[in-house]
């Protein structure tokens, strides 16, 4: 490696070891002692690491498979069932036995853990969206670990395809990460799929968009199915929203804790913008305006020079039919469209806090869904 690329990939290290919030998803590979029920000491080790994470003021989201190797062992079944309604059924069984050993790896750092299960329509649905954001973003803000998997019960693609790389990375767009990390059976993405390969080469660092990373990968094991396909598509799918993303071996030891330390390991995908950029773009470009709001000249300038939240006070009118979650354009009293952003509140909720402060919110509707009509990092001024 010549030396300026050497310290050009140093610095992209350093960089990703300062991000705030990490989604790190865990993949079956990794979690299930080659099929034999859940690997507790890699749990044990991989919780601890992001015990220190949290200490260091990180904030942790976990996306974790397992739930169908588990149930495998529970139920004494010793192949991976063809059947969809039996892995369902496995998955179902397994996640107990999943979240009840996070949950006793993170209570020995004193740390709740919260079980969430989603699906990729959860995620598609803008209401679910939203819902499933603020129930993340509390959790967070709690300091409770999100243990996320896919809900089997009702979805099947995912499981007969044993993909929770593109679950974590929907996360990741979800809750606006700055860093996904993809822990699997591998030290990252190899040129070609090294159990063939034996020349295959580690991919330092590449750009998630570079369309080169899709032709090395190859499909996945027996356990975990998706392969490196999906880790790389699930790349691109973070860096939609800016997110980096890190494939990176889960049995390096103490692997989290030297990443965070800046260390070389593994595969760096980079976005090729900023989070808040990338996501903003994303709501000028690609949503559809389903209503107008009008905003007094206050909230007009609040917007335009201070770069703050929508609040409800600053709201004169609501037309248009619109739901939770859904875009919608904001004008001032002449007609001028002076942004577009993903609203919180329905029409008939928002028409009912015109005008009003925000703690007048919970007399006006009886509840509080967010303190803003529309917060400022889903807000585009144009
Ligand atoms: N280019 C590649 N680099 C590294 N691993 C690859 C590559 N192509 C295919 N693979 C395979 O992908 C597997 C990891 O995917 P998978 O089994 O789905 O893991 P997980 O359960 O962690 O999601 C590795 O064991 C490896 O054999
Ligand atoms: N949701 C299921 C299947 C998900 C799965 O295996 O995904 P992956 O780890 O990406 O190969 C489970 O927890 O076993």
């Amino acid at each position: 490696m010549a030396v300026d690329e050497m310290q050009q990939y140093q610095e992209s290290r350093e960089r990703l070891a300062k991000q705030k919030r990490w989604v790190i998803k865990i993949g079956s590979a990794l979690l299930t002692n080659d099929g034999k029920g859940l690997n507790r000491e890699g749990m044990q080790s991989w919780v601890d690491q992001m015990a220190e994470l949290q200490k260091l003021g990180h904030e942790i989201i976990l996306v974790s498979s397992g739930s169908v190797a588990e149930g495998m062992k529970r139920l004494g079944l010793k192949k991976r069932p063809d059947e969809v309604h039996q892995l369902q059924a496995a998955a179902a069984v397994g996640q107990m036995g999943l979240v009840q050993a996070y949950e006793t790896a993170f209570g020995k750092h004193e740390r709740l853990t919260a079980q969430v299960l989603l699906t990729h329509d959860d995620l598609s649905n803008r209401t679910r969206y939203l819902n499933a954001r603020s129930t993340l973003r509390t959790l967070m803000s709690m300091g409770v670990v999100p243990v996320i998997n896919e809900n089997d019960t009702v979805v099947t693609d995912e499981i007969c395809f044993g993909d929770n790389d593109t679950l974590g990375a929907l996360v990741a767009n979800l809750v606006e990460a700055d860093v996904l990390v993809i822990l699997t059976d591998q030290q990252g993405l190899f040129t070609a799929d090294p159990r063939s390969n034996p020349d295959a080469r580690l991919v330092v660092e590449g750009r998630a968009s570079d369309p080169a990373y899709a032709a090395m990968a190859g499909g996945g094991g027996i356990l975990g199915r998706g392969g490196m396909v999906t880790k790389v598509r699930a790349a691109t799918l973070a860096a939609r929203s800016g997110a980096d993303t890190v494939i990176v071996g889960g049995r390096i030891d103490q692997v989290l804790t030297r990443l965070r330390a800046g260390e070389l390991i593994g595969t760096l995908m980079l976005a090729d913008k900023e989070p808040v950029a990338a996501r903003k773009q994303w709501i000028a470009g690609h949503l559809q305006t389903r209503g107008d709001l009008i905003l007094d000249d206050g909230a007009v300038r609040a917007l335009r020079e201070g770069r703050r939240s929508l609040l409800p006070i600053g709201v004169v009118a609501a037309n248009g039919r619109f739901e939770r979650g859904e875009v919608v354009a904001c004008k001032d009293e002449r007609g001028e469209l002076v942004a577009k952003g993903l609203v919180n509140y329905s029409r008939t909720e928002a028409v009912k806090i015109l005008k009003t402060p925000s703690s007048g919110l919970e007399q006006a509707l009886g509840y509080v869904a967010e303190p803003e009509m529309i917060h400022r990092d889903n807000l585009v001024v144009l």
